[in-house]
């Protein structure tokens, strides 16, 4: 099995999580989309869309994240010898799920990086699917439609109301669960006592509010998250697919890599 994912791409951490928590091996490749590596012709050729994360078990290829969540939900079943008996996620796992899933990241992590460092990473984005459309002319038409939606995505940075709609969205997905979280005060994850499916897709977009030094306006003043957000930091699964790129003083690190990379490259223009 193989996972074509990047740290920075929140729907890869959720699924990352899940293949921590159920003690999956893989073979893990690391796709950054920030450097555009998203663009090359191989994944393109995998994955048109050039969205990560990508899940691949021999000739099946799956791109949507929750279908990705599920199908490694089947496979532990199976391989923990329990098919059968075990029953798959309960049905308000599979609602959270699809609930957590439907609010976006794109455009509310854009609008919290500052302008100038956006415009950059826009900039060399837009070169790198230029140079790699003259690579491979057989893609021109999915390279064009990538480009086009790097400009509708530069308009829309523009309109306050996107982001407003993002940040109701995330407001009250947040109270919802907050108000879940308090339902029951020994229960520690967001459906009972056991982590499942819903916690591996919840847990990322906490950790991206957090990277973007929004804590304080998002999660400390709704107690029970705040407590659940504590309390998750001490997964290893956590620590592995987030902690090590985002806690404390290794977040400016991860930064800082990504960010002499696309000012090399760029002094360079090498795309
Ligand atoms: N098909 C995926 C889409 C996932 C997605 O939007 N991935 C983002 C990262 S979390 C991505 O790859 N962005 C890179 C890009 O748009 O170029 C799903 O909805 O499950």
């Amino acid at each position: 099995m193989q996972l074509f994912h990047h740290p920075y791409s929140l729907d890869s951490q959720k699924v990352r999580l899940l293949l921590e928590e159920k003690n999956i091996d893989y073979t893990s490749h690391h796709v950054n989309p920030i450097t555009g590596k998203n663009m090359d012709p191989f994944f393109f050729r995998m994955n048109p869309s050039g969205k990560l994360p990508v899940f691949q078990n021999g000739s099946h290829i799956i791109y949507d994240t929750i279908e990705i969540i599920r199908y490694i939900e089947r496979i532990s079943v199976v391989s923990s010898g329990m098919d059968g008996l075990t029953p798959s996620s309960s049905e308000e796992v599979v609602q959270w799920m699809h609930r957590i899933q439907e609010w976006d990241p794109k455009y509310f992590t854009l609008f919290h990086i500052p302008v100038r460092h956006r415009t950059s990473i826009f900039k060399f984005l837009r070169r790198v699917i230029i140079a790699r459309m003259a690579e491979s002319p057989d893609l021109a038409s999915v390279y064009h439609l990538t480009l086009r939606e790097a400009y509708e995505t530069d308009e829309k940075l523009r309109n306050p109301e996107v982001l407003r709609r993002c940040e109701e969205q995330l407001i009250r997905l947040l109270d919802q669960v907050d108000s879940r979280l308090g339902e029951s005060s020994s229960s520690s994850y967001l459906v009972g006592e056991q982590f499942t499916l819903a916690d591996a897709m919840l847990i990322p977009v906490l950790a991206r509010i957090s990277l973007l030094n929004l804590e304080t306006m998002y999660i400390s003043i709704r107690p029970n998250v705040a407590k659940y957000w504590s309390g998750v930091h001490h997964r290893p699964s956590y620590k592995k697919v987030i902690g090590r790129y985002f806690d404390g003083w290794q977040k400016q690190i991860t930064l800082c890599k990504t960010w002499c990379f696309l000012h090399i490259r760029s002094m360079l223009r090498k795309y």
